[in-house]
């Protein structure tokens, strides 16, 4: 037989069906097009199987733990009795089927997405194989493969039964005591949840504060929430050696001193795109490269598009989903705007909430920009101060002196991911400074406080 015989023709090729993936190829099947979806694991992808939605299940039982912690200093009191088996089965009940993608592959085909189980890589352009099978897809190939954890190269921690994300999503049980390497976002939303439910955690990040790549005001605040719950916070804390001897793991830091011990150890360092195992190397692409550049319109290369993580540009569901939204334009030849990330918003869901838009006050000055700043603490607002404890949190705004308008702003407090939603479209749509502070704020709102911070800017030092 002849070996193009065994090509299969389609329109549009799919590699990764995580929530980028997902969308766009459903959306291209639904306008008409012959689609290809490849899976290698579950169709929804890292979001709602280890990702987003079962932590963000976690947090909601930790936090109603918490509240219940604060009835006695408001409203009398109450006996609370935390369980794990309660947040174990509705993860896996409610969100996960047990880990089973059969109603979102169900979903999935019958928009008419030919969906292929299995691991795709590129052949050339506009080809892919899955194992024998190989794909020439006319319109091309989209890849929306996502990450993986970053596992750093410290001594001994390869072939020790480390958790990541995905463990910690499964499990049953919590261990009684855990390490957790690396403070960002991953680390702190889970080191709270588990120290909530009574685990002794102990947070190990190299960088000099939690959430390094955000304020440092959002990283002191953070420190401050996890200590309250009894986490042990250790930062610039670099790893020497890790030991595990079949009942808990050691970690040895460089900074000396006895090793820490827990009974888990979960590393949550960071995530990277494995391009090598995509064979961009066959479309003239470096597999070295972190993540595949894309144009404002996700094309990769002549008939190549990628979106959501495996882009680099924020690794985030919603990154994911605005970007396949634009993929789908430009494969359908439909007009519209070019990626524009000026606006990104992002929220790391402890309690308090940060979230955060654009540049931070380091990114602003780093490009150059003449940046005036504000911080207000929540407890400065009506709102803040009545809420009482678990009440804490701050507006900071960063401005672009020159040309009157917010390029950033930080939001944190029990529901700063939901205050943060106006100063997004504040940078988004760069409403002038002037006009913000001239709109009625709702009395008495937690997002009052930006107000505040608005006339803070002002009232500050010369913009430098
Ligand atoms: C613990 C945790 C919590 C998170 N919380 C949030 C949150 O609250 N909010 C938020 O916005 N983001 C959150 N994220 C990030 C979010 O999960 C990701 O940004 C999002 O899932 C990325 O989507 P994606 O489309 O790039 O693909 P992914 O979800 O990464 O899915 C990619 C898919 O491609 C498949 N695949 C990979 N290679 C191949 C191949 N060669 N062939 C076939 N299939 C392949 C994979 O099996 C996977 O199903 C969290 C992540 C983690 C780990
Ligand atoms: N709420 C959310 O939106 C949410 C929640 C979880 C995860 N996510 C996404 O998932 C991605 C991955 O999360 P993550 O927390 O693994 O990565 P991250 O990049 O957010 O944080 C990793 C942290 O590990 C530290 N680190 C790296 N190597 C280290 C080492 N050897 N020792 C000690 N510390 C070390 C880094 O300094 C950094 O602070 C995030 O970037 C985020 O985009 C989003």
């Amino acid at each position: 037989m002849n070996t193009d015989e065994r090509i299969e023709r389609v329109d549009v090729v799919v590699v990764g069906l995580g929530p980028g993936g997902e969308y766009l190829a459903g959306t291209l099947a639904e306008a008409g097009l012959d689609v290809v979806g490849v899976e290698a694991e579950l169709v929804g992808g890292e979001c709602p199987y280890w990702g987003c939605v079962p932590s963000k299940m976690m947090v909601r039982a930790g936090n109603v733990l918490a509240e219940a912690g604060r009835v006695a200093a408001l409203a009398g009191g109450a006996t609370v009795a935390a369980d794990w088996g309660t947040v174990a089965g509705r993860i896996s009940g409610e969100a996960t089927d047990d880990w089973n993608d059969r109603v979102a592959a169900d979903r999935l085909t019958a928009k008419g997405v030919r969906l292929v189980r299995g691991r795709g890589r590129l052949r050339g352009p506009r080809q892919v194989t899955v194992g024998a099978r190989t794909f020439a897809a006319r319109r091309g190939v989209v890849l929306a493969t996502g990450t993986r954890p970053r596992t750093p190269a410290v001594p001994g921690l390869a072939g020790t039964p480390y958790w990541t994300n995905r463990d910690a999503m499964a499990a049953k049980e919590l261990p009684a005591s855990m390490l957790v390497l690396g403070g960002g976002a991953i680390g702190v939303e889970l080191a709270q949840v588990f120290a909530r439910f009574s685990c002794a955690v102990t947070v190990v990040e190299g960088q000099d504060r939690l959430l390094s790549q955000e304020e440092p005001e959002a990283g002191e605040l953070a420190e401050r929430a996890l200590r309250e719950d009894g986490v042990t916070v250790l930062t610039a804390a670099r790893v020497r050696q890790v030991g595990h001897d079949g009942a808990g793991f050691t970690v040895a830091l460089e900074s000396g001193g006895e090793p820490l011990r827990a009974e888990r150890l979960l590393v949550a360092t960071g995530r990277y795109a494995d391009l090598a195992a995509l064979g961009v190397d066959t479309v003239g692409l470096d597999p070295a490269a972190g993540a595949l550049e894309t144009d404002g319109r996700m094309r990769v290369a002549e008939g190549l598009w990628a979106v959501g993580d495996v882009t680099g540009r924020g690794a985030f569901t919603h990154v994911s989903m605005y970007q396949a939204e634009i993929a789908v334009r430009d494969l359908l030849g439909q007009p519209g705007p070019d990626a524009d990330y000026r606006a990104l918003p992002r929220v790391t869901f402890t309690d308090p909430e940060i979230g955060a838009v654009g540049l931070t006050e380091r990114r602003a000055r780093e490009r150059g920009l003449r940046v005036r700043t504000s911080v207000v603490p929540l407890s400065s607002s009506t709102r803040g101060w009545l809420h009482g404890p678990g009440g804490e949190g701050f507006i900071k705004l960063v401005e672009d002196a020159d040309r009157g308008v917010l390029v950033g702003a930080t939001s944190a407090g029990p529901a700063g991911g939901e205050v943060l939603y106006g100063l997004n479209v504040a940078v988004h749509a760069e409403v002038p400074v002037a006009r913000l502070r001239h709109m009625i704020y709702t009395y008495p709102t937690f997002h009052r406080a930006v107000e505040s911070a608005l006339a803070a800017l002002h009232a500050g030092p010369d913009p430098r």
